[in-house]
């Protein structure tokens, strides 16, 4: 199987570093100091379950040099989908599957645009990581990286199996699914409190102590909570507290992702957060007060950010 990631970031450089060390034919996307370096010395993955390194990569910033993939794994950020779709159609024959990992729920929409829906499955994945320098990928939390994965009409195929095949071999713990637009909503709605821990200047753990952050945290959730059931999205009626227990099991001085983005003055994801949340709820009429609250505030962080680093 041919497999190009596209984004060698947290995410595509730890999943593409396992499926490259078994075997498999994996052209990285990168650029900049992080594609030199990956050129020249290999891809190095730091691990809570083991470092390993991958000599001799496959590397380019040009994602039409990569040749026809068999696989596409997308893992840039969300926003940097609608930058780089347009150029996927040149390394794809009538059979290749696109897997977008971001968070959100946008992705496949996004692709669907200018894709045809026939290459896309719905995907997410579990796995704190970054980019630690250049040609170092650092996988720090979570125990058992998990990618999950499904058809967007929810059937199984032939393909979803193929995939997962893959996976296993690679060592990656790999689920499949028959409803992902529930999976991808469920991790939606958890991934939402980023922003609030970015405003209130807080962790988890001191976020979840306080009465009346808890407070704001619940009603953030109980938002998306009853936007997901206006559009017809399946989850448990008791999802927001069984979310409110994952969050009371986090180490206390843990963030996630977005809120340091934002607090570091980089541009961020809140747009395909929160931001989504409120473009979702004026569209089927649910109020969510906290989630607006949350985009408006880092709404102004994050036009700087974005002048800042000339990133749109
Ligand atoms: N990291 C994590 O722990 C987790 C992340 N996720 C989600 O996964 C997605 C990816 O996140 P993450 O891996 O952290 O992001 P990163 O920013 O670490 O990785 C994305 C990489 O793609 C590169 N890139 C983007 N566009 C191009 C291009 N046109 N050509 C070459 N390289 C390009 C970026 O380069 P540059 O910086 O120059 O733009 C960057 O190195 C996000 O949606 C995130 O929310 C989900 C679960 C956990
Ligand atoms: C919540 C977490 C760590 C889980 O994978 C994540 O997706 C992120 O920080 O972006």
């Amino acid at each position: 199987m041919k497999i190009t990631i596209v984004g060698t970031g947290g995410v595509g450089g730890y999943f593409g570093g396992k499926l490259a060390k078994a075997g498999f034919d994996v052209c990285f996307i990168a650029r900049g100091k992080h594609l030199n370096a990956l050129k020249n010395n290999g891809l190095t993955v730091k691990s809570i379950l083991g470092d390993f390194h991958v000599d001799d990569i496959k590397a380019t910033d040009k994602i039409r040099e990569a040749g026809q993939a068999d696989l596409i794994i997308l893992s840039v950020k969300a926003w940097q989908i609608k930058e780089t779709r347009d150029e996927l159609k040149h390394i794809m024959h009538k059979n290749t599957v696109i897997l977008p990992l971001q968070n959100g729920v946008l992705a496949s929409g996004e692709l669907e645009e200018t894709i045809d829906r026939k290459h896309l499955v719905g995907g997410l994945c579990r796995i704190i990581s970054k980019i630690e320098s250049p040609g170092v990928i650092n996988h720090f939390g979570v125990t058992t990286p998990t990618i999950v994965f499904g058809e967007l009409d929810n059937t199984d195929s032939e393909r979803l199996q193929t995939l997962k095949a893959a996976f296993d071999k690679a060592g990656i713990h790999a689920l499949v699914t028959m409803d992902i637009e529930s999976e991808l909503w469920k991790k939606f709605l958890m991934i939402c409190v980023s922003g609030l821990l970015a405003v209130t200047r807080t962790t988890y753990g001191e976020l979840r102590e306080l009465k009346e952050t808890r407070e704001m945290m619940i009603d953030l959730f109980t938002e998306i909570y009853t936007l997901s059931q206006h559009i017809g999205i399946a989850m448990e009626a008791d999802f927001v507290e069984k979310t409110i227990s994952i969050i009371d099991s986090l180490p206390y001085d843990s963030t996630s992702s977005l809120t340091r983005d934002v607090w570091e003055g980089k541009p961020s994801e809140i747009d395909y957060q929160n931001g989504t949340v409120v473009k979702l709820g004026e569209k089927y009429g649910v109020d969510v007060p906290i989630n607006r609250f949350v985009y408006n505030s880092i709404l102004p962080m994050e036009q700087k950010a974005r002048k800042n680093s000339g990133k749109r």
